[in-house]
């Protein structure tokens, strides 16, 4: 998995640090860094020293080379200099990030407490070097590596033989969060579904990793997918092994899972037990989420509706982003989620569309609400941080002031008649527990550092012991000025002054040059103890700052580890209310997401739709929500609105397909854009760009639009178009809603169009799916005469002098013709191509269709002929005129010169 970096320099590799001639020849501290390396392969090896982590022989060449960071020698080993490189503790996040992202792994080796060896030696406090974790992709948790509005999901994969069919499971979590989730899935939507979720990191048996069936789906994800050993995902131990995690008897409180769900959750689970070593994160109960409950969109479709990012892979420009109006985190988080998992179950539907209705028909509640959520810092993050004890005070502050907004929602919310999903929501506010809120507000100090080691993070007040070691410092410290102004009066050197460093701790200091009272007489010397002589200064102590000294550093000592130990108590109250709080901080998300898209829906005046289990699919006046934005931002002309209504007629029970022609430029892709991303946005619960929608559940969305092209991957991009129509035409089911863009274009036209006309008719006849289909084949709309579901719609255009003007308008109809030659003029075709190209038009759509190029080439001239031709019906020019009148036979040979040297000049 590890990007190997080409390393160049000679050193150790980790085997050959492990062997027995090595170990023998190792020093101590080698022999322990050695052990810990063998015990950790494929990782680097973060050895903690002091302040600093240090990497080693082969690990610290590669990692020089990545960070950029200087490589120095640390000893030798068996003869040879030990390459060796440090990160300091306080920077080692950005190092982090940058190893992840190059796709490194990394095992963080700390000193830690031996409690074994502590019993052996009578319970004496004993300290040893080992890994406390690994850090990869799919295991972060610290604040800088992690996105705040993506989820970071590790997620695992097993296939269960067992019945006729293997049965092939995923589970995934974020333990920056504590989701927890699993579901089953079959071989043709594993793609889909990986790609749905987007995990960091994907974990699989090395059983199966190189399965030829399953090859496709880890070619696309690339280096996210890690082979493991299959007995992580041994199913017979698996029930046992989550119930251990949780610390329960049995999953009896569970829900029911199936055996492949378990062996997927408890693979998880082990990984991130393998991972996370010294402390295990909090993890939510895993939550079943089946196949059947999400809209399916196919890998293809995902992309080419740009829905997270754009298919140059920018965030900007995504369907998410548009929607997007959050102020948290996790509000931004649990948005994506349900826009990459739309339902197919109209009453959870309806229920996220009651909470965005109810707050647009509240607005000042809405805006106060999203006042409150501004405030609200990553809750979910900071507990994960805080249980694996990587936290910080800013973290317990984080819980803080989340507890305090969430009292304030709560608030807010209370007065009013809830719907029923922010009913919920104020429940799981109000299950938050007010005493740890009173605790932490009690205890925390307004301004905080950022480690708990620098202390000063308790407020005055938290603590008597500590106001008072506190007292007793500020005491000393004013002790010391007065000790300054008492030895410069005593001495008369008024430059005396009494500093501090890190070596001496507290001393006097004075020039060279005036020390001569200090120093002087015997008893002056007893008095002021000299400590060091510098090049310009003397310094020295004496018995009562010494003893002065002593107290101030027993009293910052004993001040740290008062706080420390309140912090312990903190996090420890933080910890035991996990449960409640990630609930809490779940049902902040949804007030989030449901003001957020209520506001959206306001401004862009969006539409509730009417969600149910028809077949319909209304849409009047629909629009497309990016294009929309994009024309406003950029002030160009409004975007205008389109009905699209493929509902079953009266006499079917199944949806209608619309054929839809009209000129390049007319706006055909963005119509079919957006009849699908009103669908998938009235299933993700959110109001849509119309003025009225009524969508009968849609179960799996296709589309074919767009260039997604394949080159990079060897396929053609006929042959991607084929491929992707071929999955359509395999898995569209009658509640499905198909989206086809110029099928068969990539091909000669009568292959492309027959393709297209086949399928049509199968889309029409076998899956019997409300679709649209865009088409430049004119020859497809008589198809509408034999095919009861099939309509023709037609955008409309305006000619005006020659030139072509684009309504965006849909109709019903058929286009007559495409106006590419228009669109090709507009695009800047030289004339005379475009000229040409009108010429070969006018045969083709005389000519005997039979074989129009034959045809073609026996009647129409060449391209140069053709041109001359037309130059001649345009009428003689100047210079012609002029030849033809001159008469030859009355010019002297003198004058006929005269006159070709004229007509030359004509030319000019
Ligand atoms: N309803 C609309 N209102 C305003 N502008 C629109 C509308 N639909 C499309 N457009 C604009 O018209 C341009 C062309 O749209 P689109 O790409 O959808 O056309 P098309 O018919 O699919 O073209 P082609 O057949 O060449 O692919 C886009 O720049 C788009 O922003």
């Amino acid at each position: 998995m590890n990007a190997r970096i080409d390393i160049g320099n000679e050193a150790f590799s980790a085997a050959e640090l492990a062997t027995a001639e090595s170990r023998a020849s190792a020093t101590p501290m080698m022999e322990q860094y050695i052990e810990i390396k063998a015990n950790n392969p494929g990782s680097l090896l973060f050895y903690r020293m002091g302040d600093f982590y240090e990497l080693f022989f082969e690990d610290a060449l590669e990692a020089s080379r990545a960070l950029g960071i200087t490589l120095t020698k640390r000893g030798q080993h068996m003869g040879q200099d030990i390459p060796m490189c440090g990160v300091p503790v306080h920077a080692a996040d950005d190092y982090l990030q940058k190893l992840i992202s190059l796709g490194f792994r990394v095992a963080v080796c700390e000193q830690i407490e031996d409690p074994a060896e502590a019993k052996k030696r009578g319970g004496k406090s004993v300290v040893k070097r080992d890994v406390v974790r690994l850090v990869t992709p799919g295991t972060i948790t610290e604040e800088k590596l992690l996105s705040p509005s993506e989820s970071n999901y590790l997620m695992a994969l097993t296939r269960i033989r067992g019945g006729a069919e293997p049965t092939l499971a995923l589970a995934w979590i974020d333990i920056s969060t504590g989701v927890f989730r699993l579901a089953e899935t079959e071989a043709s939507r594993l793609l889909a579904d990986i790609l749905r979720i987007d995990p960091r990191e994907l974990i699989l048996p090395d059983t199966i990793f190189h399965d030829p069936e399953l090859k496709a789906v880890f070619d696309v994800l690339g280096r996210t997918a890690v082979p493991q050993p299959a007995v992580l995902f041994d199913s017979a131990s698996a029930e046992g092994r989550i119930a251990r995690y949780f610390s329960v008897a049995t999953l009896d409180g569970f829900g029911t899972f199936s055996r492949a769900e378990l062996a997927a959750a408890a693979a998880a689970v082990a990984y991130v037990e393998k991972t996370q070593i010294a402390e295990r994160p909090p993890l939510g109960k895993p939550e079943r989420e089946s196949g059947a409950s999400t809209l399916f969109i196919d890998p293809a479709t995902r992309a080419n509706l740009e829905l997270a990012r754009t298919l140059s892979g920018d965030r900007n420009g995504s369907l998410l982003k548009a929607i997007d109006r959050t102020v948290t985190g996790a509000g931004a988080r649990l948005l994506a989620e349900r826009l990459m998992s739309p339902l197919t179950d109209p009453v959870r539907i309806n229920a996220r569309l009651d909470s965005i209705g109810f707050l647009i028909d509240e607005p000042s509640l809405c805006g106060q609400l999203r006042d409150t959520l501004k405030h609200v810092p990553d809750m979910p993050r900071a507990l994960s941080r805080l249980a694996l004890d990587r936290g910080g005070p800013r973290d317990l502050s984080a819980i803080r002031q989340g507890l305090e907004a969430a009292a304030g929602l709560a608030g807010l919310l209370g007065k009013a008649m809830l719907p029923e999903e922010l009913g919920q929501a104020l429940s799981g506010l109000q299950a938050l527990p007010a005493s740890l809120e009173n605790l932490l507000a009690e205890t925390l100090a307004d301004e905080l550092p950022l480690l708990k080691r620098d202390g000063g993070f308790l407020r005055d007040g938290a603590s008597a012991e500590l106001d008072e070691v506190r007292a007793l410092r500020d005491q000393s410290r004013r002790v010391i000025a007065g000790l300054q102004l008492q030895y410069a009066e005593e001495t008369g050197i008024r430059s005396l002054k009494i500093k501090h460093n890190n070596i001496l701790g507290y001393f006097i200091e004075v020039t060279a040059g005036n020390a001569g009272p200090m120093t002087d007489t015997a008893e002056a010397k007893a008095r002021f103890i000299h400590r060091q002589t510098m090049a310009s200064a003397m310094r020295f102590t004496t018995t009562e700052l010494a003893d002065l000294e002593s107290r101030i550093a027993n009293a910052a000592d004993r001040a740290l580890s008062i706080e420390l130990e309140a912090f312990d108590r903190m996090t420890t109250a933080v910890v035991s209310e996990a449960e409640a709080i990630k609930a809490g901080a779940r049902a902040l998300a949804v007030i989030d997401v449901a003001a957020g898209l209520a506001l959206l829906a306001e401004e862009q005046a969006y539409c509730r739709p009417q969600v149910d289990g028809s077949k319909m699919f209304a849409i009047e006046g629909g629009r497309h929500p990016v294009v929309e934005q994009a024309l406003r931002r950029q002030a160009g002309g409004p975007f205008v609105a389109n009905n699209c209504d493929l509902s079953p007629k009266t006499d079917d029970k199944d949806g209608a397909i619309w054929l839809l022609t009209g000129p390049n430029m007319g706006g055909k892709s963005t119509f079919l854009r957006q009849n699908a991303l009103i669908s998938i946005m009235a299933q993700m619960g959110s109001f849509v760009p119309a003025t009225s929608a009524h969508i009968g559940i849609v179960d799996r969305l296709f589309s074919r639009v767009g260039a997604s092209d394949d080159l990079a991957r060897g396929r053609s991009t006929f042959m991607v178009e084929m491929v992707e129509t071929a999955a359509i035409l395999n898995q569209a089911s009658d509640r499905s809603l198909v989206i086809l863009d110029e099928i068969g274009r990539g091909t000669a036209t009568f292959d492309g169009l027959s393709i297209a006309w086949a399928a049509v008719e199968h889309l029409h006849e076998a899956n019997r799916c409300r679709g649209l289909f865009a088409t430049h084949f004119h020859e497809l709309t008589v198809l509408s005469e034999k095919l009861g579901r099939l309509s023709n719609a037609t955008m409309r255009v305006k000619e005006w002098d020659g030139d072509v003007i684009f309504l965006h308008e849909v109709g019903p109809g058929a286009a007559d013709r495409s106006y590419g030659i228009q669109v090709a003029r507009l695009a800047g075709l030289p004339a005379s191509v475009v000229a040409r190209a009108r010429d070969v038009l006018t045969r083709l759509e005389d000519a005997d269709r039979k074989n129009p190029a034959s045809q073609l080439i026996d009647d129409l001239p060449l391209f140069q002929v053709a041109v001359r031709r037309e130059e001649t019906a345009r009428g003689p020019s100047k210079v012609e005129e002029t030849l033809k009148a001159l008469s030859l036979d009355d010019m002297t040979p003198r004058e006929a010169l005269d006159a070709l040297y004229d007509l030359k000049k004509k030319l000019k």
